[in-house]
């Protein structure tokens, strides 16, 4: 290169994949494309892949684990040699993994709650979940969450718009067991307590009330499902961080 020529760093192709197993992986794929489209200025070019097999995992840079139902994506991951390169994926090569709903249940170390027997889980993000905190399917709701992290609102300048947080059956953190290394990332106002005093709007606060998305490393988790909204954001915020881990 000569003192002429602008050093422009070189462009990265990055794959990501949904697990496809079950649950909303259709709603993830669309918005990553999405979020793409935001991200053009990023040194990288995405392609977004359905994962349903060891070897299209194997092809993967980072993976999105969406939500549904945790004991049927196990037990089908369980049927091949998925499940145990899922937690390879996770634990040893360390890569970017996100898991919204059941697919925080499926990446946290612990779960309370589960069906009969328990349920095999890949780990990595070393928290305990209590699975459907807020009840049954009934019992869903929705709430305008605060995530400082995710890009602001450009509407107007300092301005915040909030994320639209969707919870069915949803878990929460209910024991932090890494210590310092788990980033808790956003907390829910202590829904089930106002709901006993008659109260019914929740909202999110920094500090207490319930865990909803928390981060140790490469490992993600969200209680809610950004994948039902039509807001890119928290992938675009995701997809970002994927690039700058690599
Ligand atoms: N909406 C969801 O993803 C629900 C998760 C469900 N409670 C489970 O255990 O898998």
């Amino acid at each position: 290169m000569t003192a002429s020529q602008p050093h422009t760093a070189p462009r990265r192709r990055i794959c990501v994949g949904v697990l496809a197993l079950q649950g909303g992986f259709h709603e993830h794929l669309s918005l990553l494309h999405q979020a793409a489209q935001h991200l053009k200025s990023l040194p990288a070019d995405f392609s977004f892949t359905q994962v349903r097999t060891s070897e299209q995992l194997a092809a993967c840079d980072a993976l999105i684990i969406p939500g549904g139902e945790s004991t049927t994506i196990s037990l089908i991951a369980a049927q091949t040699d998925l499940l145990q390169n899922l937690r390879d994926f996770v634990k040893v090569q360390k890569k970017p993994t996100w898991g919204t709903c059941a697919g925080f249940i499926l990446l946290s170390q612990r779960a309370n709650a589960t069906k009969k027997g328990g349920q095999e889980l890949i780990g990595g993000l070393d928290v305990c979940v209590h699975r459907n905190h807020f009840g049954r399917q009934i019992e869903s709701f929705e709430a305008d969450l605060d995530l400082p992290f995710i890009p602001s609102s450009s509407e107007k300048e300092g301005e915040r718009r909030p994320f639209r947080g969707v919870f069915i059956r949803a878990p929460v953190v209910e024991e932090v067991l890494g210590g310092d290394s788990v980033e808790v990332l956003a907390t829910l106002e202590n829904r089930v307590d106002r709901m006993r005093a008659g109260q019914s709007q929740a909202q999110t606060r920094g500090g207490s009330g319930d865990i909803i998305a928390a981060r140790q490393g490469n490992v993600l988790g969200m209680s809610f499902h950004p994948e039902l909204t039509q807001d890119a954001r928290i992938h675009q915020w995701w997809l970002s961080e994927v690039v700058a881990r690599r």
